[in-house]
């Protein structure tokens, strides 16, 4: 919408979403409001690898050039509030990086999907890279640049997440995992793209009352603490709360030389006590290591997966023969 608002001249837009009926509500409530955009629709769950590879084949056969691909799809499946955590944090020093980041009292509950992969990890980061990678011919075009705008979080902590375990399959905090690795592949993908033109950015929109937040409590209580929250904002600038303060980052993303971005750098979406929206960088904690080693991981990992559609293509197929005799 802000894309929209700014210029929809010569903007097409395709929303790849895992929910149709959802799909064809925003592209109606798009079009209200500007109805000369071109919006298109593409059917994709990121926490399916053939659903992944079938979008990106349609989207090839539809489309010659990718100028901005935002990678937003994101889940933080069963969040468990805990109040005691949270009400020590409130009387120590760490109360203000609490709230701007909800470090130590936030957990979920993971689960399995069809591929034998955790969710959050699927969902938030594997489904984006096999999309990334797929796209790579229409993302890259000698003597133009074009750019990845990654979702994450200042809930990206180093200490949530292992190389032993990029899925998090034995931890409490899959989400803070999947985004801080979120990071780490957003600079492997700038140290092996950038040549070709493609760089990779990511932000954090705040904390923002959303379909992914608003179970974290119940409504009633969200109510009854917003005049808090925006008091809050005087000490913490971290909490966007509407969808609109917390698409600053990426609408301001949008509006750089993608080669002027810094790859260690996030870009935040900011409100000020008084309600002003504003992009700030903070240095991520990542090094490019960690960040190479794990993009040896995701390449190992989609050749084993790769690997287990093919065998599973097989199998179908040899059963229809099978039948047929
Ligand atoms: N809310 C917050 O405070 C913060 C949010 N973020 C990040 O912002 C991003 C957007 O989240 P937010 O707007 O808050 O939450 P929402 O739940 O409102 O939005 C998440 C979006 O991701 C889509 N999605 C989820 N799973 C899949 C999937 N498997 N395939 C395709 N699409 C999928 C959802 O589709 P559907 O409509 O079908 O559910 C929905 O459109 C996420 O990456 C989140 O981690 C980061 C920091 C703070
Ligand atoms: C009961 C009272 C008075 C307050 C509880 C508020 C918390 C539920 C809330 C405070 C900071 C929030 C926060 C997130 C979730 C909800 C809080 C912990 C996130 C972890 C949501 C997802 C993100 O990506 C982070 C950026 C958010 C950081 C702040």
């Amino acid at each position: 919408e802000r894309l929209l608002s700014h210029n929809s001249d010569g903007l097409q837009l395709c929303l790849a979403c895992r929910n149709m009926q959802r799909a064809e509500a925003t592209r109606s409530h798009l079009l209200t409001s500007h109805p000369a955009a071109q919006v298109d629709l593409l059917q994709m769950d990121t926490s399916s690898i053939s659903s992944v590879l079938r979008a990106a084949q349609e989207f090839k056969l539809r489309y010659a050039r990718l100028d901005y691909l935002y990678l937003n799809a994101g889940i933080m499946p069963n969040p468990q509030f805990d109040v005691k955590a949270f009400v020590k944090g409130l009387f120590s020093s760490n109360v203000i990086n609490m709230f701007s980041t909800g470090e130590g009292i936030l957990t979920q509950k993971d689960g399995i999907t069809n591929d034998g992969l955790q969710e959050v990890f699927a969902t938030n980061l594997f489904g984006h890279f096999l999309l990334v990678r797929e796209l790579e011919p229409v993302l890259c075009h000698a003597g133009q640049t074009s750019q990845l705008v990654w979702t994450s979080s200042s809930n990206a902590l180093s200490s949530t997440f292992s190389l032993d375990d990029i899925q998090h399959q034995k931890g409490t905090q899959p989400y803070s995992s999947s985004k801080y690795a979120t990071d780490l592949l957003s600079l492997a993908l700038n140290n092996r793209y950038n040549k070709q033109g493609l760089y990779s950015s990511v932000i954090c929109p705040g904390f923002m009352l959303t379909n992914m937040t608003i179970g974290i409590l119940p409504f009633y209580l969200w109510k009854l603490l917003m005049p808090f929250f925006l008091m809050l904002r005087i000490f913490t600038n971290t909490l966007t709360l509407t969808t609109y303060n917390g698409s600053e980052a990426l609408f301001w993303v949008f509006l750089q030389k993608p080669e002027s971005l810094n790859p260690f750098s996030k870009y935040h979406s900011l409100t000020s006590a008084l309600g002003n929206s504003y992009t700030q960088p903070h240095k991520m904690d990542i090094n490019m290591e960690t960040s190479e080693s794990l993009y040896e991981k995701l390449l190992q990992l989609e050749k084993d997966m790769r690997g287990k559609l093919k065998d599973k293509e097989k199998e179908s197929h040899h059963a229809k023969e099978t039948c047929r005799i």
